[in-house]
């Protein structure tokens, strides 16, 4: 039995709680899978990454209308995967080799499980099991693809985002399931690269989570580029000669040469014994922290998708550096600020938002007011406009939500190039509590750029605000 001042569950953002502040403190971090976690080996990086050539793809395809001689041919599969991870597997082989050379730190590569309060159990890949205690352990175990439950599913070849990004062959023909963040963009990827694309949503819009006016733009946009099929279920799968049928509960079948299944994701802490170590989830598996990110049993901390309701890579950094903090000063514990969390769907178009939906907004009883402000209505958006490739107004567009009461944005949602970058200023402006005539009008906003689309919304805003 080994004891330590601190053990870290998960080498993904749980790996960035220790540096060395932890100097003089004895620490095991445990990683089961590949040293990064979620966000560098499978996740964000490599899924922007491979959305980077999709957008060239799409840029160059769009040329034409604006007068430049470009044309466009899907990708080189081969070629975009291997840069991809030929670069992110040696970053995650260099981090382990740096985190192994750090005195006081042992990095353990196995799969760790509760055997009590603060005891843990971990079986090695070199088939040894140690046994570990702790003063204090942090739960950075993140989250795992949900696999449903399909007929038929054990008889073929399917994938999800752990592995549909290192696909050996380019499928020529892909089912997508799910149109949440990883099938709009992914879906993205394929159809740009050349595949034929089908995806299929039991809901009645891709990226239901967002405001109603994004969502369904954004599913008018994406339904003309490939093949969405709403309201869907796929209801079993069976082998074909050449690939996988997806038989859908509409009655129709598709042949599609690779699967991908993107229906959401579950924490991991069911498979953690959390009960022998006192730790309580909530009934979706979630560890339930307090806002110092301390769960239910003393010296056990938690962070990132195993316990956010929101399982985005920001969240998790943010969480482990309050975690960190606190670690180090038990008597000055930070707080958690979870209140303005943004998000952003890098698909085509790209699409971003913080704070609350119109409906959620309508729901507190708010008394709001909105202003809609579309790129083509700017300058930059003149020059943009072209890059709507199917002849109708592209419907890019800012949507800003205020409290009457306060004179405060209380959500900002964005769809067209760069909202994930144009929607920073609204996170700013809502966490630094400024007031929404304050950001329209005081401040230069520069012309021509795709930012005077923002102050436009703000400054209708400020206008609905005022009348
Ligand atoms: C395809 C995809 C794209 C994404 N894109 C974005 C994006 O653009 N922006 C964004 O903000 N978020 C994105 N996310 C979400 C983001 O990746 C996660 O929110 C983030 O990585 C979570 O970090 P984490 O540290 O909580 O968990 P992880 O990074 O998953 O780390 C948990 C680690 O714990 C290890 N582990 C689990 N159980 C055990 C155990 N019992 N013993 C030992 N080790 C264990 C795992 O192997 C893993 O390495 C994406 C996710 C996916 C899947
Ligand atoms: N850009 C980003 O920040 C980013 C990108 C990728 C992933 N992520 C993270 O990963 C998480 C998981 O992403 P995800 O896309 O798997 O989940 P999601 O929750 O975003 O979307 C899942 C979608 O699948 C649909 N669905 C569920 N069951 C279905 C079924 N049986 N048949 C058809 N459709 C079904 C749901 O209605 C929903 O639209 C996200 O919640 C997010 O936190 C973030």
């Amino acid at each position: 039995m080994t004891h330590y001042d601190v053990v870290v569950l998960g080498a993904g953002s749980g790996n960035t709680v220790i540096d060395k502040s932890f100097a003089g403190l004895s620490v095991a971090i445990v990683e089961r899978g590949p040293f990064g976690g979620t966000c560098l080996n499978r996740g964000c990086i490599p899924s922007k990454m491979l959305i980077r050539p999709a957008d060239v793809v799409d840029a160059a395809a769009d040329g034409p209308r604006l007068g430049a001689r470009t044309s466009a041919d899907g990708a080189d599969w081969d070629a975009v995967r291997d840069r991809v991870f030929g670069r992110l597997d040696e970053v995650s082989a260099d981090g382990r080799a740096c985190r192994e050379s750090l005195p006081g730190v042992d990095l353990l590569s196995g799969t760790a499980r509760f055997t009590g309060p603060r005891a843990l159990s971990v079986e090695l890949h070199d088939g040894a099991t140690v046994e570990l205690t702790a003063d204090q352990v942090v739960l950075a175990t993140g989250s795992r693809p949900v696999v449903p439950d399909i007929d038929g599913l054990d008889q073929v070849e399917h994938h999800t985002s752990d592995d549909v990004m290192r696909l050996e062959t380019f499928p020529r023909r892909i089912g997508v399931v799910g149109g949440g963040y990883i099938g709009a963009e992914l879906a993205h990827v394929f159809a740009a690269y050349g595949a034929t694309v089908t995806q299929v949503e039991s809901g009645e819009a891709l990226i239901s989570n967002q405001d109603h006016d994004i969502s369904q733009t954004f599913t008018r946009i994406v339904s003309q580029r490939w093949d969405v099929r709403l309201g869907t279920s796929l209801e079993r799968v069976s082998r074909a000669a050449g690939g996988t049928v997806m038989h859908l509960d509409d009655g129709s079948e598709v042949e599609v040469d690779a699967l991908l299944l993107a229906i959401g994701r579950r924490p991991n802490g069911d498979l953690l014994d959390l009960d022998r170590a006192g730790v309580e989830t909530d009934d979706t598996g979630r560890i339930l922290v307090d806002e110092h990110q301390r769960t239910s049993a003393e010296g056990v901390w938690a962070l990132g998708d195993a316990s956010s309701p929101e399982p985005l890579k920001h969240v998790a950094n943010q969480d482990a550096r309050v975690v960190k903090h606190n670690l180090l000063h038990p008597d000055d514990l930070r707080v958690s600020d979870h209140r303005f969390v943004p998000n952003a769907v890098f698909a085509s178009p790209q699409v971003a938002a913080v704070g609350l939906t119109e409906a959620e907004a309508r729901e507190q009883g708010l008394d709001l007011a909105v202003a809609r402000h579309e790129y083509g209505d700017t300058a930059f958006g003149w020059a943009l406009e072209a890059d709507d490739r199917h002849g109708e107004a592209a419907g890019y567009l800012v949507k800003l939500l205020a409290d009457r009461a306060t004179g405060r944005l209380v959500g900002a949602h964005l769809l067209g190039p760069q909202a994930s970058l144009l929607v920073q200023p609204l996170i700013q402006a809502m966490s630094f509590d400024q007031p929404v005539a304050d950001l329209a009008r005081g401040q230069y906003w520069i012309h021509p750029a795709l930012t005077e689309v923002v102050e436009n919304a703000l400054l209708a805003l400020a206008g609905e605000l005022a009348g």
